[in-house]
């Protein structure tokens, strides 16, 4: 919800909220939240499918991709007079266990990049320690409280890393490094990033397909995932769609 000042008038209308997805299953997953058909809608260098205040966008595997076409997404958004409020990224994931079983939802209260940084001899440095840039950044607090109450989701960290885990020891290396992390997947620092560059506050969302660990892809339960993921974001929309962006 946001407020406008109108010919003197305090009004208020709902937020404009960009969910970022990776595939397209993802994003019509979320679409079904909304009971009208969505809109194909091209942007330069973006397509978005439009269903009500809400823009969905598959913006591509990874944080390169996520963060180019978000990016791009925004910056259409604010040229056409019309800024978004919020940029959510959502999306499955794989969960830590035990405490981020398949099927289950993650909301990040930190989005962190896990491997951005340099190897060395004792161990990972992230660039923060190397004098640049950030790792993390922070969805806003009573949002992310919002959203776990509407959706039942776990709160924690959830990690963003351009190479799938696929092994019990970079899992373990992963958790020693990262004690609160409930859930790793490819998008959510990228477009964090492009959020971050617009001043727009940021959200994800994650649906657990399979268990961080050694890698068995015929184990991922991609369609329950989706299904959480659509089941999950039909209670969020409403959230959104009420959320006070003044609100900390
Ligand atoms: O078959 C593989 O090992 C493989 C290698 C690269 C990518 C994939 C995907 O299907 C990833 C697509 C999508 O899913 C998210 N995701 C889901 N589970 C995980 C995970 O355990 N770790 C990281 N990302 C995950 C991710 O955000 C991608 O967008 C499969």
């Amino acid at each position: 919800m946001v407020l406008q000042a109108d010919e003197g008038l305090l009004t208020t209308s709902p937020a404009r909220v960009l969910v970022a997805t990776a595939v397209p299953a993802e994003r019509d997953a979320v679409a079904r939240a909304f009971p009208d058909p969505v809109r194909e809608v091209a942007l330069p260098g973006a397509t978005v499918h439009r269903a009500a205040g809400f823009d969905l966008l598959a913006a591509g595997v990874g944080p390169a991709p996520a963060a180019a076409r978000t990016a791009s997404a925004l910056t259409a958004a604010a040229l056409a007079g019309a800024p978004y409020d919020l940029v959510v990224s959502a999306g499955v994931g794989g969960g830590f266990a035990p405490h981020a079983p398949v099927a289950s939802l993650v909301v990040a209260d930190e989005i962190t990049a896990a491997d951005l940084g340099a190897e060395t001899a004792d161990g990972f440095l992230p660039v923060t320690e190397l004098g640049f840039g950030t790792v993390t950044h922070r969805p806003p607090a009573a949002l992310v409280r919002a959203t776990a109450a509407a959706t039942g989701a776990r709160t924690g960290v959830v990690l963003t890393v351009s190479t799938v885990t696929g092994t019990a020891a970079r899992a373990d290396a992963l958790r020693t490094r990262h004690p609160r992390a409930l859930a790793e997947a490819m998008e959510g620092f990228g477009v964090a990033e492009a959020a971050a560059a617009h001043g727009v506050p940021v959200l994800e969302i994650r649906a657990v397909s399979n268990p961080v660990g050694p890698r068995d892809r015929a184990a991922w339960r991609i369609g329950d995932a989706l299904a959480a993921l659509a089941a999950g974001f039909g209670k969020l929309a409403p959230v959104l769609e009420s959320w006070n962006p003044h609100e900390p």
